[in-house]
């Protein structure tokens, strides 16, 4: 087995202490399959109240817990930010960067997105690194000139040596919340495209990235996306805050 598998819930600007509760208890009993890591990133209030349940409730080694953001910088006057040592100092080991909420909403660039990058990996904690295109990029036929335009600032800032300790989520933008799923033949083409992309630069380093889908995943199609070959996982949103249905979707993902 070359790659695991990893389910990450990305709640986003939702979740309440009650949630916090009832996933932690909810993930308890959880079967996964072998080689899977589940990563729950809540909103940063959450964030000290989830490691303090997921101890208290000895929860299984495989589950992580994830920000859903930090700072490129290691402190100062930034209002608002939150930076890779104040993470560290809360257990979280992962950090969803440049999703395509903080692309659109808040104008965050590829650039940033590296040096987040390198932040987050010197500072020990595995980026999850959010790259996909818009619905006009689809049509257009620009798919692959906007994933290699995000990756490629990231690897010319990191090095793609040290993409061995990097998780990229491919979420087509028009699939985020519109239940509007990537078919799983049009998702691993795409995957397809970012693994041999990255094999330019390093065979070994693109065959261990995990790689994972997002987009509108639920219950019912993550059987079927997670066994595409060049799909190890999935980047949740609406589905990772019904504690049964995320269940079924983190028992689904198997190591390749
Ligand atoms: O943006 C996403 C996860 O980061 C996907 O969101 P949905 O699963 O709600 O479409």
């Amino acid at each position: 087995m070359t790659r695991r598998a990893i389910v990450a819930a990305n709640w986003k600007m939702n979740g309440d202490s009650a949630l916090v509760n009832t996933m932690v208890s909810g993930l308890n009993n959880v079967e996964l399959q072998d080689n899977v890591n589940v990563v729950i990133c809540p909103s940063a209030p959450y964030l000290s109240a989830l490691v303090v349940k997921a101890k208290e409730d000895k929860l299984n080694a495989a589950i992580s817990i994830g920000a859903q953001n930090v700072s490129e910088h290691d402190n100062g006057a930034f209002t608002g930010e939150i930076s890779t040592k104040m993470l560290q100092e809360l257990s979280v080991e992962f950090v969803i960067i440049g999703h395509s909420e903080r692309r659109c909403l808040y104008h965050e660039t590829s650039t940033q997105a590296a040096h987040k990058v390198k932040a987050a990996l010197n500072a020990g904690l595995t980026p999850i690194l959010c790259i996909g295109e818009s619905e006009a990029e689809r049509a257009t036929e620009q798919t692959e000139t906007v994933l290699a335009s995000q990756l490629q600032p990231v690897i010319d800032e990191v090095g793609i040596e040290k993409f061995i300790d990097v998780v990229i989520a491919y979420e087509p933008v028009w699939a985020i919340g519109t239940g509007k799923t990537a078919s799983s033949e049009m998702a691993q083409e795409t995957h397809q495209f970012i693994r041999q992309f990255l094999a330019k630069a390093n065979e070994n380093v693109a065959a261990k990235v995990p790689l994972l889908y997002g987009g509108s995943v639920n219950a019912s199609n993550c059987e079927e996306l997670f066994a595409q070959p060049d799909i190890d996982g999935g980047l949740i949103g609406g589905a990772s805050l019904h504690v049964e249905q995320f269940k079924v979707i983190c028992s689904a993902a198997k190591g390749k």
